[in-house]
This record gives C-alpha cells, structure tokens and sequence, in this order.
C-alpha cells in the first residue's frame, strides 16, 4: 500500500495542473437542457475522453439516439462515455459513474462572475459545474494520475460511465445499461458516484439513500396568440389564473402536499430511524444561516432531516409561457406550462404517484369549470435508492476517508435524485456507493456554484485511497 504522507505530497504538488483541469472543463458550457449548448455537451464528452485516454484507459462512446424538445425539434441525443482502465483477471472490476453536463447558468441570474470562467476567491473555485459534477469526475482522473505517476499498482481494474445527460433525467441511459449488462457490466464489483454533498462543511460523510423524482407538466390553452390585456381583458377566461389556483392546490402555506393518496405511500418511521437520526452530527442555525432563509418550517433536527431525506416534498419550479422579465408586460399568455415535481421516498413508486397527481389535478379542474383546455403528464420518474452501508464496500470508502480526514464519516442519505444509481444496483446486483466531496454550501444548480479548493484536493486524496483500499475488499 503507498504511504499517504507521500501520495498526500505528491496530490498537493499537482494542485494547479488540477485546478487548472477543471478549468478546461468548466469553460465548456456543457447544458444539457439548451438545444443551443447539445454541441458543447458533445465536446465535453470528446474532452473527458481524451483525459481519460492519457492514463491509458480504452474509451468507446456509446450512441444514444434521438431527442424531441418540447417545440417538436429533434436533437441527437449526446452519447455516454464508457472508458476501461486495466482488465487483469486476477483483480476486481470498480464503475465509476459521473455526469458531464451542467444547469444552465448566466451571469444576469445573479452570478458574481461569469459561471463558465471558473473563478478563484477566498480559497472557492464557483463556476456551473465545478461541484456538480465536473469538479468530482476531474478529482477521478486526478486520483489515478497521481497514482500512475507515482508508479503504484492500483489494485483494481477501473471503468467508467460518463453521460451527458443526467440534468435532463438521465434520457437513454438505463436502456444503454440494460443493453451492456452482460458485457461492459458484467465484471462490475462495486459502483462508485461522486455527485452529492457533505452534510456540513467540515465533516465528509458516506451516503445510502437518494430519494426519487417525479416531474409533471400542467398544460392549459385559452387561444391562439396572446392577446393584449387591455383589448382582450375581461372576455377570455385566462389561463394564468386557472393555473395559479391550480398550483396553489398542491401544496399548504407549512409545505405540506395536498394530493389525496400520497402520504398513506409512505413507509412508516421506525424508532430505530429516529434514534439514528437524532445521533447525526448537524447543526440547524448554520443550516438557515447558509440559506439566509427567513424562517424553515420547523426547528427540529429530526424534522428537517426527515424531510430532506426521509419524506416527500413537492417544489413548483415555474411556468412555460408566462411572462418573467423585468418591466410591465401587459399580456395574456395563450398558453401556459405549469412545472413542479415531488421527490420521493420508500415505498412510493412513480407510478402510483402519476395516478395519485393526474386523479387529483382532473378533480380539481371539474371543479375549476373553466373552458380552457387543460392536459396534465408526468415528465420522467425514477424510483429512491437506498443501499447496504454495512457493506464491506462502505468500510473502504471509511477508511479512505479516517485516512484523509483521520475522522470516520457520517452516513447520510440525500435529498436529490441520481437515478442510475439504482439501475446500477439492479444491473450488477453489487453494492453502489456515494462518495461526496463537496461541502454543504456548494449550491449546485444555484447561482454562485463553488467547490472549496481544500475539498477538491482533499477529495482527490479521499478518491485515491479509496481506489487502493479496494484491492482489499470483499464486498
Ligand atoms: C444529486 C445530483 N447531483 C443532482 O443534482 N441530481 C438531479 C437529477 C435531476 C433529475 N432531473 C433533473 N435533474 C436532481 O436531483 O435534481
Ligand atoms: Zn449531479
Ligand atoms: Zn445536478
């Protein structure tokens, strides 16, 4: 086993060549929900492939097809990345999965600088992509050239899945899978994701548990073109207010959902989970202060990490067609697209909530009596994960991680939703693991997204040790 005093030295010595990796990739605008960025998603893709092929990994990019956007336009469909890195017999098969595509971001959004020029202040790297995920997947390739360079035999053959696609749920992923299961996955004997976050801002921790995603459009028509509200306001029966009183109906003023037949989905809380809760290490004053929140719903530490973790939550993100800009618009939008999604935990499934949300919002519109016409569907929906963390795997990536940090992690479940990573569990049947490196405050998806420079190296350490601790481990 390389020392790591020594491995940690030489990590450090290479912090501009990675910072300056994540750079090139951070200057790639690789959005993979703008028609306009699909060709940078592309050369993001083309980019990872050659980092990928200077530590001597085979790469082979898997064609996924096409993709019709909501205005009808077709877009090819970027393809997943699969790269192989050692194929000896005698050794176990780790996956590494990461995505290379990012939010969309703009300066005007409120940015402090330009989201795609990753920028240095305070000891923070902030650029779109630089937590999520293009930070991590860079601390990979970090990890392995150290160790190439340093002559070590790691003890693992290594392989890849790289998509360009998860912000935009992951489109063609599975089948491409569940095509390769009995070939590129077949030796798979662990999978690791980086593609979460600390819990706080110090403390590095382990994660078993990601809650689902169900997504829907609430589509409402009233006429042709929009129509001035000075001229038209008053006989048409507008599509805005029917929406509004629509999406008011699915949540109350504390976040609690509305739709009838969602809570009784629920697995019921065991003392046990109550007891472990209560043991987890977070503190809900930095938490709202991170936030500059007004007020959360409630003060109790169990209840807030129940109800990011453990129960449903519904978010409206926002309505297609509706006016958003600065200034007075005086129009009645023809057509109205109302956006929201409820994440979703153990036993819920996407197809009982799609029934439970199409039943509740066809209830609600006879009741609305408007002549509009309406249409609600759900967009994609992936199913919670949660995995085995006594596995011997999560004691690899602990004792990674009592190396680096000379502390043993939390074991956390998280929020957000990485829907491939139950298709991986499900495909290899081998334990799935996530390994955050980012810190809590990091606000992928927001503006202002950073990575600390202490957590992208020190991560890269973590990724490194724990790909050594595997020539260990019988999972
Ligand atoms: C946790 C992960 N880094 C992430 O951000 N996942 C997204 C996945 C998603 C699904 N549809 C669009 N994005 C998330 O949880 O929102
Ligand atoms: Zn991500
Ligand atoms: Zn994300």
């Amino acid at each position: 086993m390389v020392e790591f005093k020594k491995l940690s030295e030489c990590i450090e010595k290479k912090q501009e060549i990675f910072i300056d990796r994540l750079r090139r990739a951070v200057e790639i605008p690789s959005v993979s929900a703008e028609a306009g960025h699909r060709n940078d998603v592309f050369r993001m893709i083309d980019w990872t492939q050659k980092e990928l092929e200077k530590l001597g990994a085979t790469c082979e990019q898997i064609q996924n097809g096409k993709q019709e956007m909501p205005d009808g336009t077709i877009l090819d469909l970027p393809p997943v990345l699969f790269a192989t890195l050692g194929q000896d017999k005698s050794k176990k098969t780790l996956c590494i999965y990461g995505h290379l595509d990012v939010q969309p971001a703009a300066l005007c959004d409120g940015w402090d600088s330009d989201p795609f020029k990753l920028t240095e202040r305070d000891g923070k790297l902030y650029g779109r992509g630089s937590t999520d995920d293009k930070g991590p997947v860079m601390a990979w390739i970090n990890a392995i050239e150290t160790l190439q360079e340093m002559k070590v035999d790691i003890p693992i053959n290594i392989k890849f899945v790289l998509e360009g696609m998860e912000e935009s749920g992951s489109v063609g992923l599975d089948d491409i899978l569940i095509k390769h299961k009995d070939s590129f996955l077949s030796d798979v004997e662990f999978t690791c994701i980086s593609d979460s976050y600390w819990l706080g801002k110090s403390k590095p921790c382990l994660a078993y548990g990601l809650r689902g995603l169900c997504y829907y459009c609430v589509e409402i028509s009233v006429c042709q073109q929009d129509l001035h509200s000075g001229v038209f306001g008053g006989t048409v029966h507008e599509g805005m207010a029917d929406l509004c009183w629509l999406m008011s109906q699915l949540i109350d003023a504390e976040g609690t959902i509305k739709i009838d037949g969602i809570h009784e989905q629920v697995a019921p809380v065991t003392a046990e989970e109550i007891e472990l809760y209560k043991k987890i290490d977070f503190d809900i004053d930095d938490y709202r202060n991170d936030l500059k929140a007004h007020k959360l719903v409630t003060d109790d530490k169990v209840k807030i990490l129940m109800n990011r973790w453990r129960f449903p939550s519904l978010s409206i993100h926002g309505i297609e067609g509706a006016f958003a800009g600065p200034g007075a618009k005086t129009v009645i939008p023809a057509k109205v697209v109302g956006k929201f999604s409820l994440r979703i935990v153990p036993d819920m499934t996407p197809k009982a909530v799609d029934k439970c949300v199409i039943d509740y919002l066809n209830k609600l519109w006879a009741q609305r009596k408007s002549p509009n016409q309406f249409k609600v569907y759900p967009t994609k929906g992936s199913k919670p994960w949660l995995a085995d963390y006594k596995n011997p795997h999560y004691q690899a990536g602990a004792k990674a991680i009592k190396t680096v940090f000379g502390t043993e992690p939390d074991y956390i479940c998280e929020g957000g939703s990485i829907p491939v990573t139950l298709t991986f569990q499900e495909l290899t049947q081998k334990n799935v693991m996530l390994l955050p490196i980012g810190a809590c405050d990091d606000m992928a998806h927001s503006q202002n997204e950073k990575i600390n420079i202490t957590n992208y190296m020190d991560g890269t350490k973590v990724l490194a040790v724990y790909l050594m601790e595997l020539g260990n481990c019988s999972s």
